[in-house]
């Protein structure tokens, strides 16, 4: 598959990696120096874009992408709020394509499936309240993390006294606090916290390092590229 770059930094990387190993060919790579290559008939050739760059340009390269008929299969976090509801109707409706997660790894999606499991078991035990902290590396730009929010959005699903979340303290028994910390290199720790007066029962998702989510891009760039519409972890793993 001919798979083109947008973003070469610490996943981009990665994903390069992965994806000359599994096969496939790197067509073009695009960051901050060479934007007019999203023109170039190299970027067009591409079979799916994998982009990974940040919340405030993500959107604007899914368009530039679109412009050259590119589907995308893209990890950045942090643009859903402004924008979800637009990219939603152009894969409904437009006939664009974006393979969106919040997280790619394997390991957070069984974590998620487990997350969901004990949301539905805690819903008959109100004596338990949840917090969940969400700790990584200094240079990330967004808090909390899209898999927190995820992570959240899934509890409020499946537990009735949760109504919406919220960063870092709670004021109200239906809010669901998600604490962020930032420290030193750290690839990416999720902890989902209940507690009541007798004990507290915990699960944490704790990314060793990057491999697992640049897999899970890849092995989304591969089930994307004969596919159609607004696509998502749910669509690639069935838990
Ligand atoms: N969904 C997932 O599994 C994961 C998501 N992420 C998210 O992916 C994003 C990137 O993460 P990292 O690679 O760690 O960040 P990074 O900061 O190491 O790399 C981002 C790269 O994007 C480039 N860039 C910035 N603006 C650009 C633009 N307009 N066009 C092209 N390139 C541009 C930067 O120059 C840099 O090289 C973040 O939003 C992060 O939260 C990170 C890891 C896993
Ligand atoms: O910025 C990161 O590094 C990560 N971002 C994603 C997120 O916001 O959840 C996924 C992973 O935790 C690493």
């Amino acid at each position: 598959m001919k798979i083109a770059l947008i973003g070469y930094g610490k996943m981009g990387k990665e994903i390069e990696k992965i994806a000359l190993s599994r096969g496939h060919e790197i067509v073009s790579i695009i960051d901050l120096d060479n934007q007019e290559d999203f023109n170039s008939e190299a970027f067009k050739s591409a079979d799916v874009a994998i982009e990974f760059t940040a919340p405030t340009v993500a959107y604007s390269n899914y368009m530039k992408a679109f412009a050259a008929g590119v589907k995308v299969v893209s990890g950045s976090t942090g643009w859903m709020d402004e924008h979800g509801d637009e990219i939603k109707d152009l894969c409904d409706k437009g006939g664009k394509t974006l393979f969106w997660a919040s997280n790619f790894s394997l390991g957070v999606g069984i974590f998620s499936a487990v997350n969901k499991y004990l949301a539905k078991i805690m819903n008959q035990f109100p004596a338990y309240d949840v917090t969940m902290s969400e700790t990584h590396h200094i240079h990330k730009l967004d808090a909390p993390s899209g898999t927190a929010i995820t992570l959240a959005e899934e509890i409020l699903e499946n537990l009735d006294r949760k109504e919406r979340w919220v960063k870092e303290e709670a004021n109200a028994a239906n809010e669901l606090p998600i604490h962020s910390i930032r420290e030193g290199e750290v690839p990416g720790i999720h902890t989902i916290r209940y507690e009541s007066e007798a004990d507290s029962i915990s699960i944490t998702h704790d990314a060793k390092n990057r491999k697992g989510f640049a897999l899970g891009a890849v092995l989304a760039a591969e089930f994307t590229c004969n596919k159609q519409g607004l696509l998502g972890m749910n669509d690639l793993f069935k838990f």
